[in-house]
Order: structure tokens, then sequence, then C-alpha cells
């Protein structure tokens, strides 16, 4: 008798697992496969497609991304690209054909905004040489023109910015005319001498300290000066610097061009010297020694550790010549207080003082503000500016026609008194001394 014997069916669970590491050997396979094969797969695909359209498609792409490099700045190229299209030459490109990809993240990495430029391969050497040249040039120039200048604060190691819209100019400034002039021109003649600059084996960039006592203009003659040159302003908060590393990396990251400005440098950190900065640690130690429990207040410890050094290195040092076409402004009320190293000839070339207001910067002020060149109530003031300090803030606080709309007189007298009685506590200043 035939015993039949039956396949013996196994369990589900071992089936489930069974099919488990079936599959999962499987997607092992495919993911290998994808990785060497697919990818090499595709990419020949896409050399090739490359190389057969460029038989039939002829012509040739140029993409200008927005944003470049590792820390992602912006690129001038594409700057200066949106310039020369946003401007009435964009009518005149009979050429150009551009793409732009906007994107409300700019950021990310997979939405980037770029201008691709299109044209035949037999324009292409009237397109990559002068072509070009000529948009990139046009686009710098119209920024210069077209008074849409930035002004970046740093926050941290990266700069952010707003649109700089200052309306001081040099002809708004209270000032002797002549000293005008003189910055003025010294201004311009930098702006121009890229050629000098290069010839002379030197770094195109130049330094000015501006002192002088509050109110009397400094911030106002930086605005100008922007506006002169059609320069971006970097408003370099060094407070808010961490250390001379962070200093360096926000140097590289500012754009030709500019303005670096440090306001206040004497308060804005301790930089007036290792050389004082010892002399000081001796004393605070001496006294130390005298009364322990006494705590030293002069070099309490600070979160930023950007040193004197350090910002010698950031103004004259390699780094610096990373970039060309800049200026650098310090302000300070207390020249004096600074350390001649950080502002010998060389590092700050030019020094301007902006003092109280004389009779000459007044006739600016009442001209700007009250639209009147002469006045019979002239020569008193004239007088009285011989003989009192008052800054150009102050003066033009008193023409400002909120008490007295259309009558210039009356805020003439008016600073007619304020100057009487700033001279006669000088006065009694004097007969108490
Ligand atoms: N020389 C000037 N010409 C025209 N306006 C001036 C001048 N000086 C001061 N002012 C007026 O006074 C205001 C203050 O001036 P500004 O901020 O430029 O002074 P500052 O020298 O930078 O002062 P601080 O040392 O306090 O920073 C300005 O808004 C401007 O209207
Ligand atoms: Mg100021």
């Amino acid at each position: 008798m035939i015993n039949p014997s039956f396949p013996k069916i196994p369990p589900t669970d071992m089936i489930i697992t069974h099919l488990g590491s079936i599959f999962a050997t499987f997607m092992f396979i495919w993911a290998i496969f994808q990785l060497y094969f697919l990818n090499q797969f595709r990419t020949s695909i896409e050399k090739y497609s490359q190389r057969l359209l460029a038989l039939i498609y002829p012509y040739i792409q140029i993409t200008f991304n927005e944003f470049t490099g590792e820390r992602l700045m912006r690129s001038e190229a594409y700057s200066a690209i949106e310039n020369y299209l946003t401007s009435t030459s964009s009518s005149q490109a009979k050429r150009l054909k551009a793409d732009m990809s906007f994107s409300l993240y700019p950021f990310t990495a997979d939405e980037k905004r770029f201008y691709k430029l299109t044209f035949h391969k037999r324009n292409r050497d009237l397109v990559i040489e002068p072509y070009l040249k000529h948009v990139l040039k046009q686009g710098k120039a119209i920024k210069v023109t077209n008074g849409q200048r930035k002004l970046y604060a740093n926050n941290g190691s990266n700069w952010s910015h707003v649109v700089f819209e200052h309306p001081a100019t040099f002809q708004t400034l209270a000032m002797e005319p002549y000293r005008k002039e003189e910055i003025m021109e010294d201004l311009v003649t930098f702006s121009e001498s890229e050629e000098f600059y290069s010839r002379i084996g030197r770094t195109w960039k130049r330094g000015y300290l501006l002192y002088g006592p509050p109110g009397t203009g400094k911030s106002t003659m930086i605005a100008a000066m922007a506006n002169l040159l059609g320069y971006d302003i970097y408003d370099l908060e060094l407070t808010a610097v961490k250390d001379n590393t962070e200093l360096r990396k926000l140097l590289i990251d500012t754009s030709s061009k500019s303005i670096i400005v440090i306001e206040d440098i004497d308060c804005s950190l301790d930089l007036t010297g290792q050389r004082r900065k010892k002399k000081e640690k001796q004393e605070e130690d001496d006294e130390q020694m005298k009364d322990p429990g006494q705590k030293g207040n002069k070099d309490e410890p600070r979160t930023s550790h950007v040193t004197l050094s350090g910002l010698l290195n950031f103004i004259d040092g390699l780094w610096s010549a990373c970039g060309a076409e800049r200026l650098i402004v310090f302000t300070t009320n207390f020249v004096e207080k600074l350390d001649p190293a950080l502002i010998r000839k060389g590092r700050m070339d030019k020094h301007i003082e902006l003092s109280y207001c004389g009779f000459e910067a007044f006739k600016v002020l009442a001209k700007n503000y009250r639209e009147i060149e002469r006045h019979d109530l002239f020569p008193r003031i004239q007088d009285l500016l011989d003989q009192v300090k008052m800054t150009p803030a102050y003066v033009a606080e008193h023409l400002m026609p909120k008490s007295a709309p259309g009558d210039p007189r009356t805020c003439l007298e008016s600073l007619i008194l304020a100057l009487e009685s700033a001279k006669q506590a000088k006065d009694s200043e004097l007969c108490c001394m």
C-alpha cells in the first residue's frame, strides 16, 4: 500500500519571515544597483543627450546665480545684471534673453534665483567678451546713479541690510564751502584712481577719521559721502563682534564700492592700545594688592574680544586687500583718546575735524532750512557765533519751522536769544575763574 506523503506546509509566521528577508535582499540589491548603475547610466544619458542637443540646438546658456560660494554671498554679477535689466537699458537690449526664477526663500538650496542668458553659439565671442563686460559695467554704473544703496549692519558674524535713503548731501552739509570742496575732491579723486592704486601697488582703499563734539555732523557727512560716490554703507558695531576671526569674516563679506563705518571708535572697545592697557593693568594690580576686596571695573570682561591689533589687521592687513574701492571711516568725539597707531597716516589717511557752527556753516543751514541767503539779523548772528560755541545740530533746531512757519525772523530771533544766553553763561563762567 502506498502511503502517500504530502508536502509539509510551513507555518504562516515562517512564510512571512522568509518573504521579509527576500524583500530586504531585493531592496538592498536595488539600492546598490541604483547607486552604481542607474546613476552612472543617468549621468551618461545626460552627457550624451547634451552633446546630441548641442549638435541640433545651437544656443548656449549661462546662468548667474544670486548667491555664490560656500557662504552664499550675493553675487556682484547678479546685482549688476539686475540693475541693468531694471533700468531703461533693458529696452535697448537686443540680444539678451533672460529667465528669472523667483523664490520667497532665496536661501534654500533648491529654490534659487538666477538669471539665465541664452545666445546663439555663433555669437559666443561677441557675448562673452564685449557684451557681458558691457552689461556688468553698465549695471554697476546704474547702481551708482539710480540711488539704490544699501545700509548694512552686523548681527554677529553676518551682515543684514536695508535700503539706504539718507537725504544728506555735501550741499546741505553745514561747513565752510572751501573745506567741503576739498573733501569732495579727495573722495572723487579716490573713486577714479583704480589705475593709480594698482600702479603704485597699494590696496584701493582710503581711511577717514571724522572727529569733533556731538552734533557737529560726523554721521551726516558719512551719509553725504555715500550719496556722492554711490557707495553702500557697512555700519560695523564692534561691540557685537565676538573676536578677531569674526571681524575678519565680516570684512571679507563686504563688497567693493562701499564705506565701512565704525562710529564712536573710542567707546566701541578698549582700543586705546596695549601700551595703556598694560599700564592700567599694572595700576589695577597694585590696587588689588592694597585692597584685595575691591573689584576692578576698568577691564571688566567683555563679550567682544576684538583687539587693537585685530582692528589694525582689519584695516591694513592682507585680508583688507581682498576687495577694492572701499573707504574706512572712524568717528570719535575724543580724538586724543585714540592710540596713535590706529589713526596714523596711511591707516586713516585724512583727518577731518567737524566743529562748532561758524557763520559760513550757519548760512548753509539758513538756506536749507528757511531758504534765506541774507537777512538784516545775520550780522548779529555772525558776531555771536564768533564768540559762542554752538553745534550745527543746535543751530539747526532753532531754524526748524515748527513754531513760526513761513516766518524766518522769529526763528532767527530765537537763535539770537539762545546764542546770547550761551554767551552770558560763558562770560559769567570766565568771571568766576
Ligand atoms: N554740519 C552739519 N550740517 C548739517 N546738519 C548738521 C550738521 N551737524 C549736525 N547737523 C544736524 O544735526 C543732527 C545730528 O548730527 P549728526 O548725527 O551728524 O552729528 P554727529 O557729529 O554724528 O554726532 P554724534 O557725535 O553724537 O554722533 C543731524 O541730523 C543734522 O540734521
Ligand atoms: Mg554720529
